[in-house]
Order: C-alpha cells, then sequence, then structure tokens
C-alpha cells in the first residue's frame, strides 16, 4: 500500500506503462542486499533508495576514507573514518524516509553469509575481493537468491545477473579465482566508472523486481569508459543450474570446524571413523587432495546416500570458507557429527 506522499514522489516513474502503480508497488514490497557500500554500492544504493525499494539491507566492515571520496560519492568530507554502512543508511534514510534499511557493519562472511542473505529477494555484489564474490556466489547458488553482479577496475567495468531461474551463475563464467588478484588499490580506477556500471547494476534491480524488459541473466556485460565500446557476451549455464536448491534453515549455530592438526590425529588414532568430503569442484580435486570423496557443494544435499552415518565428517576445499557452508548445508538433512577443515587443504 503506497500512502500519498509516496504517488507523488515516485509519479515520474509511475506514469510509464511499463511501471505504473503495479511496478511502484512491487519495488516497496522487495528486499535487497548489497555487499559492499563503497565505490559500486554507493550509487546503486542511493537510486534503489530513490526509487523506492521497500527494504534494503548494507552490509560493509569498512570506515570512509579520503580517498573513497572521489567515487563514492554518497558520503562527504566530515564522514571520514565513520562506519560506511551506519553512514550510508542514514545518509539514505533521509533521501527516502519510505525504506527501511538495516546496516550489517560487519564482513560478509561463510559463517554469517546464510543468515544475512536469507531474508532478502535479491542480493547485489558491490564488494571488490575475490574472497566475497565466490562467497556471495555461493551463497546465493545455494539459496536459489538471483545475484546482480558488478566489477570495475582502471577505466573498464562488468555486470552480469547471476543465477536467475536457472541462469549461469559467477562460477559458470570465472570457475577459479585469478592467481594474481588485481584491484583499484594497484590498478587504479576513474572516478566515474563506478557510478556508469553502478547504475546498470541499479537498473537490472528495477527491472527484475518489476518483471520488465530484458535483463542480462545469462549474459555479461563490458563497459569501456575510454572507448565506449559495450559488449555483451553469453554465458552458459553449467551444471550447477540442474542443482536442487537446498532449504537452508535460519541458524545462530556455530560451525563445526577443525584444524589440520585435529585432522592428522582423528587420521592416526581412528582414520576407519573418519569420512572426508572433498566440496570443490572435480577439476580441482587433484589439487591438494588430501583424500575422501569428491562432492562439490552444489551437489550435496542430492548426494546424502554418498556420505556413511556414524562416522565423523570432514569437509575441505581451497580455503576453508565452500567447507563451512557445506556444514551448513548439511545442517538437518544429514544426521550426524559435521566439520568444516579449517582454512583449508592449503591452510
Ligand atoms: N566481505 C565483505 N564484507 C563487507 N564489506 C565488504 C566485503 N568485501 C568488500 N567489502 C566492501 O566493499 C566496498 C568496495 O568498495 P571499493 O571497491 O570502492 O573499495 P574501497 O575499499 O572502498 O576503497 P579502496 O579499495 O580504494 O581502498 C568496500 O567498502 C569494502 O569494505
Amino acid at each position: 500500500m503506497l500512502v500519498k506522499e509516496e504517488l507523488s514522489r515516485y509519479n515520474r516513474q509511475m506514469i510509464l506503462p511499463e511501471l505504473g502503480l503495479e511496478g511502484q508497488k512491487k519495488l516497496k514490497a522487495a528486499s535487497v542486499l548489497l555487499i559492499g557500500a563503497g565505490g559500486l554500492g554507493c550509487p546503486v544504493l542511493q537510486y534503489l533508495a530513490a526509487a523506492g525499494v521497500g527494504t534494503i539491507g548494507i552490509v560493509d566492515d569498512d570506515v570512509v576514507e579520503l580517498s573513497n571520496l572521489h567515487r563514492q560519492i554518497l558520503y562527504n568530507h566530515t564522514d571520514i573514518g565513520q562506519a560506511k554502512a551506519k553512514i550510508a543508511a542514514a545518509k539514505l534514510q533521509l533521501l527516502n524516509p519510505h525504506v527501511g534499511f538495516t546496516a550489517y557493519q560487519e564482513r560478509f562472511r561463510a559463517d554469517n553469509a546464510v543468515n544475512i542473505c536469507q531474508d532478502y529477494d535479491l542480493v547485489i555484489d558491490c564488494s571488490d575481493n575475490f574472497t566475497t564474490r565466490y562467497l556471495v556466489n555461493d551463497t546465493c547458488v545455494a539459496l536459489g537468491k538471483t545475484l546482480i553482479f558488478g566489477s570495475i577496475l582502471q577505466f573498464e567495468g562488468q555486470v552480469a545477473v547471476f543465477n536467475h531461474q536457472g541462469s549461469a551463475n559467477y562460477r559458470d563464467l570465472y570457475p577459479a579465482p585469478p592467481t594474481e588478484n588485481i584491484n583499484c588499490v594497484e590498478g587504479g580506477v576513474i572516478g566515474i566508472l563506478p557510478g556508469l556500471i553502478g547504475l546498470y547494476m541499479a537498473n537490472e534491480a528495477l527491472k527484475l523486481i518489476c518483471g520488465i524488459g530484458e535483463t542480462l541473466a545469462g549474459k555479461l556485460m563490458s563497459v569501456n569508459a575510454l572507448n565506449n565500446a559495450v559488449l555483451v557476451f553469453k554465458i552458459a549455464a553449467k551444471k550447477s543450474a540442474d542443482i536442487p536448491k537446498p532449504a537452508l534453515a535460519k541458524t545462530g549455530k556455530a560451525i563445526a570446524e577443525i584444524d589440520k592438526a585435529t585432522l592428522d590425529r582423528w587420521l592416526e588414532t581412528y582414520a576407519d571413523k573418519v569420512f572426508l568430503i572433498d566440496v570443490r569442484e572435480d577439476y580441482e580435486h587433484e589439487d591438494g587432495n588430501i583424500g575422501g570423496i569428491n562432492l562439490p557443494l552444489y551437489e550435496l544435499t542430492a548426494s546424502l546416500t554418498a556420505i556413511p552415518k556414524n562416522k565423523k565428517v570432514v569437509c575441505y576445499c581451497q580455503t576453508g570458507q565452500r567447507s563451512k557452508m557445506a556444514v551448513q548445508l548439511l545442517d538437518g538433512v544429514y544426521v550426524g557429527e559435521v566439520y568444516s577443515l579449517r582454512e583449508g587443504v592449503f591452510g
């Protein structure tokens, strides 16, 4: 239900036949989670709040720095040193008092990812590092949430919509992180670029929520701000699209983790009581393989019969992120002890 003030506020977009009152109601009913209130996050937040998205969650554990202000124009000089999530929510509330904001002033990590994402319809990744991108993607795939992705560097940016009604996800496009992590701190970024890319992301969100137009589901758009080249590539959905989405219960339960020394001790003392599962993709299995079976994260809950009962199940992966999600996925559907190998096989 929109109040009179909202009808006036959104009038210029509501008179668009594609949107109308129905579209505006959909925007008000929608809940969107943003991870990262930095370069990309600021414009996405500003335009989604202004457009009347009813509920917006903002995750960021960082504070505003002087070197952010050339592109993170939601903030100003007096905000330096203040927590981005909190400041962003307060400023956006002034922009639109009809939106409900939740500020998560914390790092988005494997042990809070499910709980934070669970309550939102749509997730938008505005982070700046590969660990977070893979984690956001895996969480969205596990929870069956649509993900809007954006990334920027120097004069070039990318936008995509992942995991929407069976469309490709981030791992279908980039199966593994690059060996080198080039970012804006080392590579630089032109201040206007996150504005351009962030608004494409916000536009995808509006279209997805209102069910209008054509989205970037199954596609990757690349924009070059120096020569105005805009390219759109198709991305094929691989096996992850067919995997049933597990129902994850909201839980405040700590994830059981063990370190490598404990695992070695268990294997020495009672190897027959320990069952190892590599939850990485099959092409990763041989790299640091410590034994057991290979059941990629997305296939875990569909393969419960492959996991014996009455054993200590230890899930492992590259860094300990996916194995933590595996423990959460198995919670409630597998009856038995399940552990994650802290920091992964190379930890
Ligand atoms: N896992 C995460 N949890 C919460 N916030 C995150 C996470 N990963 C990245 N972010 C946030 O995403 C934002 C990314 O913004 P941006 O790319 O503009 O970089 P920045 O860290 O603000 O600036 P710079 O890289 O120039 O120091 C940052 O505010 C960062 O704190």
